[in-house]
This record gives C-alpha cells, sequence and structure tokens, in this order.
C-alpha cells in the first residue's frame, strides 16, 4: 500500500426536486462535496458527503494534512476534529440544525460528516490497492444484495422558475397523490417498502395518505416520518390510529424525553433520526427505552467503522437498526450498500433519496431491482468517477451563490411569509 499523494476536495451543486418537509420545500440545486484520495501509485479513492460551507471548509482544512499519510483510517476521526479550530468553531458548535431535519447540529456532528466523506476515499483507494471491494476490508460480507425502501414525498410538480430543473414525477399533494408516486416507486424501482415524509400537512390528512397506502400495499412495510412535527398528545393519536399499520413510527417528536413518553404510552415501534445521531445521545434514550429503531447513516456517525460499531451497540441492547438517507449521489450509495452488507443486525429496508437525483457523479449510476442494489465485489467501493460530470457539477457550484441547502428560503420564495415552524407544529 503506497501513502497518499493527493487529496483533491470539489464541491458541487446538483439538481434536487421541490420535495416538501416541515422546513419547507428543497432547493432546486444543493450543494455536496466529492472528495478524492489518489495514492503514490496512482489509486484514486472517492467519498462524498454535504456541501454546506462549513461541511466544506473543514474539509478543504483537513485535505492537505492528509498528504503524506498512510493509507489508513486509524485516527482519522480525531485529526479531523482537530482542524476544527481553523474553520471557526465557536460560530457552528451546538446549535440547532438550520434545516431542523436532524436534531442539535454540533461541531462534533459536523466533524464526523466530513470525516466519513475521506473514511470512505481511504477505504475506496485502499481496495482498488488491494484488489479487494470495500465490504471485505469491513470484515466481509453476509448478503449479496441489500434492500432498499421507497421514499415517498409530498411535492410540488416543478420549482417555481421556469428554468430550474424538472423531473416529471408530477404533484403529489393528497393521498391518492402519494399513492400515485408509490405504484411508480414500486414499477420503476421494485421497492417493496414505503416511507412517506410527513410534517408537511395536518396529521389526519397524513394518517389518510398512509391508510390509502395500505389499501394499496396491504402486505407492504410502511413508515411515516413528521421530523418531529407533533407534540406528545398528537403523537399518541397518530400511533393509535396507525397501529397495526406502521412497520414504524420515526420521529413524531423532538428531544429524547418526548420520544420516551410516547414509546411508554404507544405500542408502535419509534424509529429515530433525530434524537439519537451521535454516539453519546444513545445511553440516556436507551436507559429510556426512547427508540427502539435507530436509523444509522455513514455520514451522521463518522463513517463505515462506526456504522458497524452503531450496529454492535444496538445490537447489544435490543435495538433495531435501519438507515437514513438524505439527498445523495452515487458514492455515497456504494457506500452505504458495501457498509449495509456487512451488518447482519440490518433488519430493515435502507433509505435511499437516490431515486430523486437525476444527476450523478459516477460513470454507472446504480440500478435498482426489487427494491434492491446488488453488492458490488469488485476492488473498493466498485464505482468510476465521471470527470466530466464532476467538472459541470462544479462549474455550476462556481456559478451560483447556493452555498448551503436551505428549505426555508425556498419556500419563501413561493410563500413570502413562510418560517419554519417551531416545535411542536401540531
Ligand atoms: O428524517 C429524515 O429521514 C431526513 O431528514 C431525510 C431528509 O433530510 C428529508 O427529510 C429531506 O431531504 O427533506
Ligand atoms: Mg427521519
Amino acid at each position: 500500500m503506497s501513502p497518499i499523494a493527493e487529496v483533491r476536495v470539489t464541491p458541487i451543486l446538483i439538481s434536487d426536486p421541490p420535495l416538501l418537509n416541515l422546513q419547507g420545500v428543497h432547493q432546486p440545486y444543493t450543494p455536496r462535496t466529492i472528495v478524492e484520495v489518489i495514492t503514490e501509485d496512482g489509486a484514486v479513492g472517492l467519498g462524498e458527503t454535504y456541501g454546506d460551507l462549513d461541511y466544506l471548509r473543514l474539509a478543504e482544512a483537513f485535505a492537505p494534512k492528509l498528504t503524506g499519510s498512510a493509507l489508513t483510517v486509524n485516527g482519522l476521526g480525531p485529526r479531523v476534529a482537530a482542524c476544527t479550530r481553523q474553520v471557526g468553531a465557536e460560530r457552528i458548535d451546538n446549535t440547532v440544525q438550520a434545516e431542523g431535519l436532524r436534531g442539535s447540529r454540533t461541531l462534533a456532528k459536523i466533524a464526523a460528516a466530513v470525516t466519513s466523506a475521506f473514511e470512505v476515499a481511504i477505504f475506496d483507494a485502499l481496495g482498488r490497492e488491494l484488489g479487494v471491494p470495500v465490504h471485505a476490508l469491513l470484515g466481509g460480507k453476509v448478503r449479496d444484495a441489500v434492500e432498499y425502501s421507497a421514499y415517498l414525498f409530498y411535492r410540488w410538480a416543478e420549482h417555481p422558475e421556469p428554468d430550474e430543473p424538472r423531473d416529471g414525477w408530477g404533484a403529489a399533494l393528497d393521498p391518492a397523490g402519494v399513492v400515485a408516486q408509490a405504484k411508480r416507486m414500486a414499477d420503476d424501482y421494485g421497492f417493496t417498502s414505503f416511507k412517506l415524509k410527513g410534517g408537511v400537512f395536518e396529521p389526519a390528512q397524513e394518517v389518510a395518505a398512509i391508510l390509502a397506502l395500505h389499501d394499496e400495499f396491504p402486505e407492504q412495510p410502511l413508515r411515516l416520518d413528521p421530523n418531529g412535527a407533533w407534540s406528545v398528545e398528537t403523537s399518541l393519536e397518530v400511533a393509535a390510529r396507525l397501529d397495526g399499520v406502521l412497520e414504524y413510527l420515526e420521529d413524531p417528536t423532538t428531544g429524547t424525553a418526548n420520544m420516551a413518553e410516547v414509546a411508554r404510552k404507544s405500542a408502535l415501534p419509534l424509529a429515530t433520526n433525530m434524537c439519537v445521531t451521535a454516539f453519546d445521545e444513545i445511553p440516556e434514550a436507551f436507559r429510556l427505552d426512547a427508540v427502539q429503531v435507530v436509523l444509522s447513516d455513514h455520514h451522521y456517525w463518522g463513517g463505515l467503522r462506526a456504522t458497524q460499531d452503531l450496529a454492535a451497540i444496538c445490537r447489544t441492547y435490543g435495538v433495531g437498526l435501519s438507515m437514513h438517507s438524505n439527498t445523495h449521489l452515487g458514492i455515497s450509495l456504494a457506500a452505504m450498500t458495501q457498509v449495509a452488507s456487512t451488518v447482519p443486525s440490518l433488519d430493515y429496508a435502507c433509505d435511499t433519496h437516490r431515486p430523486w437525483q437525476t444527476e450523478d457523479v459516477i460513470t454507472e449510476p446504480h440500478t435498482f431491482s426489487g427494491g434492491l442494489v446488488k453488492v458490488s465485489d469488485a476492488p473498493g467501493l466498485g464505482v468510476e468517477l465521471d470527470r466530466d460530470s464532476l467538472a459541470a457539477l462544479h462549474q455550476r457550484w462556481l456559478d451560483s451563490d447556493v452555498r448551503r441547502r436551505d428549505d426555508a428560503a425556498a419556500m419563501r420564495r413561493v410563500d413570502p411569509a413562510w418560517t419554519a415552524p417551531g416545535f411542536p407544529r401540531w
């Protein structure tokens, strides 16, 4: 294995459809960061993470420090964290995440997301040098394909400006629209489980959408995720209505104490990618039995090995494991699929936003068949960078002033009075 000769960090803007959530609506373009780790022997490892400026600046600050390092992932997290002082730590520590979809936003969480991109890129380079897939470096796969779940969204047909990207999916603003979207997801990708992003309309309408999905797909697992929009009382009403219909209810309310109260009084398993998204949030949540399923996400948790660590902790405490996703491209989907293939206790179909993306930076974007993505056995992640596409999406970033995801600002273009609602909304 040769040492690291060069590290490249490239910000890009990718098109994103007008998907609705509690905070507002997705912008027409959203930032991502692509990392390349190049070894002295010429292997190129790829990683991908969030592109908002705080993440990008930290990735840019850390990248030169990797040059000359051995191709190892050990100790990466503390090395990235040590760079945070360079990027104005006091400004971004311990504030609530602007998009409000992840719970509290801390400097440590930003560092973990940046670490994940470098860790994935090093694993990819290592696999290419050794001629083995990333899953082999993680201990080996226990399945040949990873199951994903359809991620359904209320959405507009189009963004407000005529020259903004379009995708032909059409609007979904009521139960019939949600069912039509689910049918297309099932037809085009073969998904057999469905998650609806809620927190957009009054709970009764979202319950009606889930019941309509249940009528259409009576045997298929269903999930509803309002990103903490509801009070404990509302959560309990919805949970009672959907008991026996949902596989799990995701983040009905905010905070470990509220989640614990809902969990205590309801039979429905509660899942989270908001109240437990970092290791130091686990002890209290597990002690209070606030969540029955944790959504892993290698970006959130600091990489592929951190995801395996999380799986071991969940297994120890009898807590289920699923996988979260938000807007990502094929490098991240490859990393998700590689790590998911190594975790025996990943009992639920993983979330993926990938069908909503019309662009990619890899030469052969993944295909879903029967809702599954095949686990690549090619060296590394098994994907190749499309340099023309990377250059074009980087040029878009250079030509634009979009530097962060802001769903509330995107909503204000249509509804100038919009402010992201306080918790609980209902
Ligand atoms: O809770 C979740 O599943 C997410 O936060 C996923 C995404 O962020 C989703 O809500 C979105 O992009 O609007
Ligand atoms: Mg969620």
